[in-house]
């Protein structure tokens, strides 16, 4: 990813040189416990906000002084006593503050609860994150922003920050996406569905029937799924609710759930270009082909750009994660930076605690893991305890591979007039797809927002899949000069395929690897998510929010329905409604909560 060290120049970051916040404060020691008042909320300015990247001799100050200027560490609140556990109790705790995890802690304190939101890193955002560097602001994951809108039950970014008071200008993305592949084959995914749908119909005009068979099959499933309130499908009165008031709707999603977009293609649909046409469509938000893309996931893709379009916040993706972390704080819950998450404290059976790497610890009543579900079960908790569910998502679902991201900054003139803001690139052969640096992913946000690079310049964010055991075991100099090759041969892979002169006109460049994701993201192996091992059965296999241990409840990308903001997002809504039933602030029944969480555990074996 992106929180990079340069094969430029010497480059190190404050994760290094870590300063708890309890060792800066004398008071804080012996592990006590913290009651932490707004802590560590961000200040409204980002200019300061850089990935806490120092150099030269004054490496330490120059790293802490920008980590100040990112993150107001001002107030902390020591609690009485050494256990501290009750004056200082939490409804919830949150380990990570990816999307996911900002998401759940956001609903749950707009329901009255009391949270605290713990991130191993300076600022919020995990994936969904930032950085600054030469006048350049880069996005570290995705730019393509699905639930951004103003219409619909779907928006989920928007209205995940409309319940914390914020809301954020955002740039309507003309096209979705321009795809590059091979013989030729070029079919820009306008925002206006018609318009799309000519343009395919034009290069396959013998499959005009299937097209819109097909793509009406989504729609379908789309209109479905924007009916519906959404909340936790783990919740029965919500869940029959639904049922009750929308029994076409949820009954098409449930006929949909168990389905995978590449059957239901092949239904209507037998040009084998155009079948490999609508795999890369899921590939590039799955990373698999459409026979192991869920039929939901992709409808909700393929149709969302269209219903809302994609629209892309101004000054960047970080300012959601930003603007919900101040949310957060305003709501009265709280979130502490530099706050990493060793163990999940297990008493009688129950989770009720975090351990901290410095040696702190906090207490609540329910703990959401933000972090992988391979992070959480092998990590923050022992892996020869591994419940047996969690053994069985291990079974079904395997770390997808991580990226090799490279962030460059160019002078403008190099990007001909009217170039789209997000490209995928395939050259020769439908078999690259899926094969690691098969394929190129580009992002140009700048096309979008001038104002994240200095004038005169243009952002590209080129990545490719790439696998951690291709990067480890190297000596670093080994991996410096690996970084540089690999990351020139995808850029001379662009130059010949789009632009020209990019080499030359490249002014600032970065790589990071799949360690570089591991490192900085604390995602096992880099992974960009969950992927499954076989073809699955649409998304009946993925789990919900709560675990096999009492008061523990995962979110984000190894939950149901996986990968994508928009999807963590989602996560976060039935998470947070889950536990706000579970600690009283929504309406629960017991009985009925038994039966249908043990009919979801039966629906999963038959995956
Ligand atoms: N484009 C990319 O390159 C890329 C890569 C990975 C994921 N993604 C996308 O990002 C999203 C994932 O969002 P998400 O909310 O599930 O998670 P996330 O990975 O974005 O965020 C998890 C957060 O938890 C923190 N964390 C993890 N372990 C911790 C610990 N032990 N202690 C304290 N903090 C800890 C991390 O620092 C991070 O901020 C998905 O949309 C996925 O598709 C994109
Ligand atoms: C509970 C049971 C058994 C039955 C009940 C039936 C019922 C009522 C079911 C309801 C189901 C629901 C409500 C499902 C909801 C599903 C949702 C909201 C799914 C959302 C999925 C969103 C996805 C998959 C978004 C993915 C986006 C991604 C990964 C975007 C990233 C893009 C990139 C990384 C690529 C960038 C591209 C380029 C080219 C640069």
């Amino acid at each position: 990813m992106s929180i990079l060290s340069s094969g430029v120049s010497f480059r190190r970051s404050i994760f290094s040189k870590p300063e708890p916040v309890s060792s800066r404060n004398p008071r804080n020691q012996n592990r006590r416990i913290l009651c932490l008042n707004h802590l560590n909320s961000l200040n409204s300015s980002s200019d300061g906000l850089e990935f806490g990247v120092s150099r030269g001799k004054d490496e330490k100050r120059s790293s802490l002084f920008r980590l100040k200027s990112a993150v107001d560490v001002g107030e902390v609140v020591e609690t009485s006593g050494t256990s501290g556990r009750d004056s200082c109790s939490y409804d919830a705790i949150v380990i990570g503050s990816g999307i996911g995890g900002l998401v759940a802690a956001t609903q749950l304190a707009v329901k009255g609860a009391k949270v605290l939101v713990l991130e191993k890193y300076v600022i919020p955002g995990g994936s969904s994150g930032f950085y600054e560097r030469d006048g350049f602001k880069f996005d570290v994951g995705s730019s393509v922003m699905f639930g951004f809108s103003d219409k619909g039950n779907l928006n989920l970014i928007t209205q995940a920050l409309a319940a914390v008071g914020a809301r954020l200008e955002v740039i309507p993305d003309p096209t979705t996406v321009h795809f590059h592949l091979p013989n030729g084959l070029s079919v820009q995914v306008h925002r206006e569905y018609n318009k799309f749908i000519s343009e395919l119909i034009s290069k396959f005009p013998h499959e005009k029937e299937g097209i819109l068979k097909f793509y009406g099959v989504c729609w379908q499933v789309y209109n479905a799924l924007n009916s519906l309130e959404l909340k936790s499908l783990e919740e029965p009165i919500y869940l029959f609710g639904q049922f009750f008031k929308k029994p076409v709707e949820c009954l098409t999603l449930a006929y949909y759930l168990p389905q995978n977009a590449g059957d239901i293609a092949r239904k209507y649909i037998k040009d084998p270009e155009l079948l490999s046409f609508i795999d890369a469509e899921c590939f590039i938000v799955s990373t698999v082909n459409g026979k192991r893309t869920p039929m939901i996931n992709a409808s909700m893709v393929v149709c969302d750009r269209h219903f809302g379009g994609i629209n892309y916040p101004v000054g960047g993706v970080g300012e959601i994660a930003k603007s919900l972390a101040k949310g957060l704080t305003k709501k009265g819950s709280e979130i502490l930076y530099r706050a990493n998450a060793t163990s999940i404290i297990i008493e009688d059976g129950k989770a009720v605690g975090v351990n901290l790497s410095d040696g702190r610890q906090f207490y609540a009543k329910t703990i959401i893991s933000n972090a992988t579900r391979w992070d959480t079960f092998g990590k923050l908790l022992k892996k020869e305890n591994l419940p047996k569910e969690e053994k069985k998502f291990q079974e079904a679902y395997v770390k997808a591979p991580s990226f090799l991201s490279i962030h460059v900054g160019v002078k403008a003139d190099v990007l001909p007039p009217d170039t789209d803001c997000h490209h995928f690139i395939l050259e020769d052969d439908w078999k690259n797809l899926e094969i690691p640096y098969g394929s190129i992913f580009l992002s140009i946000p700048t096309v979008l927002d001038k104002s994240l690079a200095p004038e005169g310049n243009h952002i590209l964010h080129i990545f490719t899949t790439s696998s951690v055991e291709d990067w480890e075991g190297l000596p670093r100099k080994d991996y410096e000069e690996k970084k540089e090759r690999v990351a020139g041969e995808i850029i001379n892979r662009l130059e010949k395929k789009l632009f020209p002169g990019l080499k030359s006109s490249i002014v600032f460049k970065e790589v990071g690897t799949p360690k570089t994701h591991r490192r900085y993201l604390a995602r096992d192996s880099g992974t960009y998510g969950p992927m499954p091992q076989n073809v699955p059965k649409g998304l009946l296999g993925m789990p919900f929010n709560t675990t096999a241990i009492d008061g523990l409840y995962c979110v984000g990308d190894s939950c149901f329905p996986g990968q994508g903001v928009i999807a963590v997002a989602f996560s976060g809504v039935m998470c947070a409604h889950r536990v706000a039933a579970d600690l009283g602030f929504e309406k629960k029944n017991p009985v009925l909560d038994a039966a249908l969480l043990q009919l979801l555990g039966w629906f999963r074996t038959l995956a």
